[in-house]
């Protein structure tokens, strides 16, 4: 008997045929229910917002209705190293369109998101305090974070950043930082790495300092987070009692470095972050851990014999091991100070020294000061925490390097429910704007601290004078503020202070021959650095004022 088997070719024919048929069924089906659901939640929105007596903030470009055009500014802007420029250029196309000075306005990003742009302290009062609730760090932002870190203070929301926050917030406390001793040691290994230390009355080469401020502040978060500090600075370890040898030190630094770097890049893939997170990366993150968790099983091994908190010097995982024992945790912790704390201050110390370099009379105004305040290199007068903050012309420097080159200068916060902003909507943009769950409000501070309706007609000066008698307020963010502020900034501003009096005690020149005149452009990674590096030479002060 035969039996009729069909040939395989026209089976797989007639099942093409019906998965086709198929496709075409499913395909405009499921465009309907998707445009169905746009509109009815669009709708929806509309009633809402007009409920909640919102108005929709102005749109830039309406007609780049996917984003692409606005997607490439930023590219643009990224490789040219005048991503700022490009921010502060839409707030000026904004203002020239609606006729006044537009602080708030909509983007579209592809692939077709909404995100909310706003330049007013008004608004930024509301998402970083007032409202903080209604408001997170964006998830994708948290993933991408967390492939180094881990969960820690920088990287998650809700209940572990509260733990972690009521955990690490202590450990930055005036007695934890007060110990200048700490950043001593590493001044000096910093001025022995300077090329070509001349003799007194002597200029050095011309150098890019940036990567030497970089060490400099890796050798002074290391110590202060594991106790022992992996000395970049210099070529070999004489410290023999160190865990770890010279070679595991350096290959941590290389591997942070550049995990941070493509961390950095991946934050800007947006959801797909995790497409920069290729295997050599992982293999960075692994040499990064694998380094931190020597640190923290030695301490656990030693737990409650030699180390004790508070006795000797300061050690951060000395005092949050009280409080927790699991070594990932612990290891994550670590982790996401070295990252807030290192880059973010040897860009700032970039800035000063470069800004320093570009106006020789604020120069030699901060240079009188200090040898007045401090001493000279050779005989310094104590130099406290105390002695530093009151030290008002030092510190105009400082707030005007963060304010005319805030070294964290973009930052962005997810919607978790239906809310809104206090002002911005409208075409006079004095009405709300409601702001859906699951959308980003994104401030840049560049343009925020450029603006002379805030910061008067020469907003974009270099002029430390400007502090005087002048208040923080949210019109100036370097650290952000409300329960999210950075938890590091005294840490951060007493290192940058104690560094440039020790610096401008050992030299009384820093001249930039090949730096650009006015705003110096920037170069965007994690945190901003000078484009092109902080190239400029030293001179030696003479033998009497040294
Ligand atoms: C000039 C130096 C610094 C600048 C400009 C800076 C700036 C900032 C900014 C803007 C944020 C908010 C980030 C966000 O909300 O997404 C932040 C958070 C943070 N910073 Fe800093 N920072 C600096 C130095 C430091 C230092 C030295 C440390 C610690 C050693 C540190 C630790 C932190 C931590 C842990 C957070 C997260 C706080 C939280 O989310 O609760 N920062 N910093």
């Amino acid at each position: 008997m035969q039996v009729a088997v069909p040939r395989i070719s026209t089976v797989l024919s007639q099942s093409s045929f019906f998965t086709m048929g198929l496709l075409l069924f499913l395909l405009p089906t499921v465009a309907a229910i998707f445009t169905i659901y746009c509109v009815i939640a669009r709708i929806r929105r509309s009633a809402k917002a007009k409920s909640l007596g919102c108005q929709p903030a102005p749109l830039f470009r309406p007609w780049d209705v996917i984003g692409v055009q606005n997607f490439k500014i930023e590219i643009n802007g990224l490789k040219t190293n005048r991503l700022s420029y490009a921010f502060l250029d839409r707030k000026k196309e904004m203002s020239a369109k609606m006729g006044r000075d537009c602080k708030t306005f909509r983007i579209y990003y592809p692939p077709g998101e909404t995100w909310f742009y706003t330049f007013d302290p008004k608004n930024l009062q509301a998402v970083l305090a007032t409202q903080f609730q209604d408001f997170q760090q964006p998830t994708y932002k948290v993933g991408a974070l967390q492939a180094l870190l881990g969960p820690g203070i920088f990287s998650a929301n809700g209940l572990k950043w509260e733990h972690s926050r009521a955990l690490l917030k202590p450990q930055f406390m005036r007695e934890q930082i007060a110990d200048l001793g700490l950043f001593e040691t590493h001044v000096q290994d910093l001025i022995s790495a300077l090329p070509g230390v001349a003799k007194p009355g002597d200029w050095t080469p011309i150098f890019d300092l940036q990567p030497l401020l970089e060490r400099f502040t890796m050798d002074i978060a290391t110590e202060f987070l594991f106790g022992e500090s992996v000395h970049s600075q210099k070529d070999d370890n004489t410290d023999t009692s160190a865990l770890v040898s010279k070679n595991e030190m350096t290959q941590f630094v290389q591997a942070f470095f550049a995990a941070e770097k493509t961390t950095a890049k991946s934050i800007f893939y947006g959801d797909l972050f995790w497409l920069a997170h290729d295997r050599k990366f992982k293999g960075q993150c692994k040499v990064v851990h694998e380094f931190v968790d020597m640190y923290v099983h030695r301490r656990l091994r030693d737990d409650g014999s030699d180390k004790k908190p508070g006795v000797g010097k300061y050690v951060v995982l000395d005092a949050i091991v009280n409080d927790m024992k699991d070594p990932h945790e612990l290891r994550s912790q670590l982790l996401n100070i070295l990252l807030a704390g290192s880059d973010t201050i040897s860009g700032t110390l970039g800035f000063l020294l470069a800004s320093l370099a570009q106006h020789p009379r604020i120069l030699k105004k901060l240079r009188d000061i200090i040898l007045h305040d401090f001493g000279s290199f050779n005989q310094p007068k104590e130099i406290t925490l105390s002695g530093l903050k009151n030290c008002s012309y030092l510190q105009w420097c400082l707030n005007e390097t963060l304010r005319v080159y805030p070294t964290v200068p973009v930052n962005f916060r997810e919607a978790v429910r239906d809310t809104t902003l206090p002002v911005g909507g409208g075409s006079d943009g004095t009405s709300k704007v409601f702001i859906p769950k699951g959308h980003f409000v994104a401030w840049e501070l560049w343009t925020m601290h450029s603006d002379p309706e805030l910061w008067g007609p020469d907003a974009s000066l270099f002029i430390p004078e400007r502090w005087e008698g002048r208040k923080f307020g949210f019109d100036y963010l370097p650290f952000n503020a409300g329960p999210r502020i950075c938890i590091g900034q005294q840490f951060a501003l007493a290192e940058i202070a104690y560094l440039t009096v020790r610096l401008l005690q050992k030299f009384d020149s820093v001249d930039g021959p090949d730096l650009p005149e006015g705003r110096l452009l920037c170069d965007w990674k994690m945190v901003d650095k000078v484009a092109g590096g902080v190239n400029i030479r030293l001179r030696s002060a003479d033998s009497r004022s040294q």
